[in-house]
């Protein structure tokens, strides 16, 4: 279905330790979580919290296990910091992924975020940014997708929940507002579901700009849950609304049918935070891995 070496699959470390909330998997050290991706058959990795900093370290430790780095996020805070201040994280940043070979940079805006927030509401809470924050927030995007180019590399934006770019509506907006060759899009499937958007339509929408995927799925019954208790993000995650491709609601046939089809070239990363006392690890990283070769053959 895809042409070869077009799309490597890669997972996220999320799975094994979870960054936003380090007491889940808080035991799961860098040497298991990356083993057991090699283990059950990924080519690649995002950088998690354990991960050395040390590129010579790193590329030795994931070389002998055959993976190669997909990318790492990036937090922006272009809405309510000078420019200048997350420039400069954002090429210490870029240095380092273009050290490890990356080619894309994932950027969110956490201006008033409450993807961190423990205990503010999710649907709730999240922020709806003002005229003056999207076209600080497109301007100070342009400037980084700049700086990445300076290195032959993308910026590839996250819409997240409990941001300011969550709904279909928000990530037409930022596309409308960016230049193509400056800021291209990720395109996760979980969120878009979480949000109650239909990730097919958006795929359909933007796909000459997505140039990297998120791969995850959710339970229906717990964002049934999430909206109905007025659960945060962090408490939505522990619950379970995360989980793998095939494991949730969202049709992936479609989905790898259209990026198929497409030019679509780069990495599909297997993304599924839930609580490591209550998932293996291991185990759903095997399952999506048979998941995604029976329905796409990668
Ligand atoms: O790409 C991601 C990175 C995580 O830190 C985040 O919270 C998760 O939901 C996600 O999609
Ligand atoms: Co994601």
């Amino acid at each position: 279905m895809f042409k070869e070496h077009a799309v490597r699959l890669a997972i996220a470390p999320i799975a094994w330790t979870n960054d936003d909330m380090p007491e889940l998997g808080r035991d799961n050290t860098f040497e298991q979580c990356i083993s057991e991706m090699a283990l059950a058959g990924y080519q690649g990795s995002e950088v998690g919290n354990k991960y050395p900093r040390s590129p010579e370290q790193l590329h030795r430790a994931l070389e002998l296990r055959g993976l190669q780095i997909a990318s790492a996020w990036f937090s922006a805070h272009l809405t309510v910091r000078p420019y200048q201040e997350t420039a400069e994280a954002f090429c210490a940043h870029r240095d380092f992924l273009h050290e490890m070979g990356a080619k894309v940079i994932v950027v969110s805006e956490q201006g008033r975020s409450i993807q961190g927030q423990m205990d503010t509401p999710l649907f709730a809470g999240k922020p709806i940014f003002t005229d003056g924050e999207w076209a600080a927030l497109a301007a100070g995007l342009g400037g980084l997708g700049r700086l990445a180019a300076e290195k032959d590399m993308k910026l590839v934006y996250h819409h997240h929940m409990g941001t300011g770019v969550q709904t279909a509506a928000e990530i037409a907006r930022l596309m409308e507002l960016t230049e193509p060759g400056e800021v291209s899009l990720l395109f996760d499937t979980g969120h878009l579901a979480f949000s109650g958007e239909n990730p097919l339509e958006v795929l359909r929408t933007h796909l000459p700009r997505i140039k990297h995927v998120h791969l995850k799925d959710i339970r229906p019954a717990v964002v049934q849950q999430v909206i109905a208790e007025g659960l945060s993000f962090l408490q939505a995650v522990k619950a379970g609304a995360f989980t793998i491709p095939g494991d949730g609601c969202i049709d992936f046939t479609e989905i790898f049918a259209e990026l198929a089809a497409s030019a679509y070239t780069g990495w599909f990363v297997v993304e599924a935070e839930q609580d490591p006392a209550l998932a293996d690890p291991l185990e759903y990283a095997i399952k999506a891995r048979r998941y995604i070769r029976e329905l796409c053959g990668l």
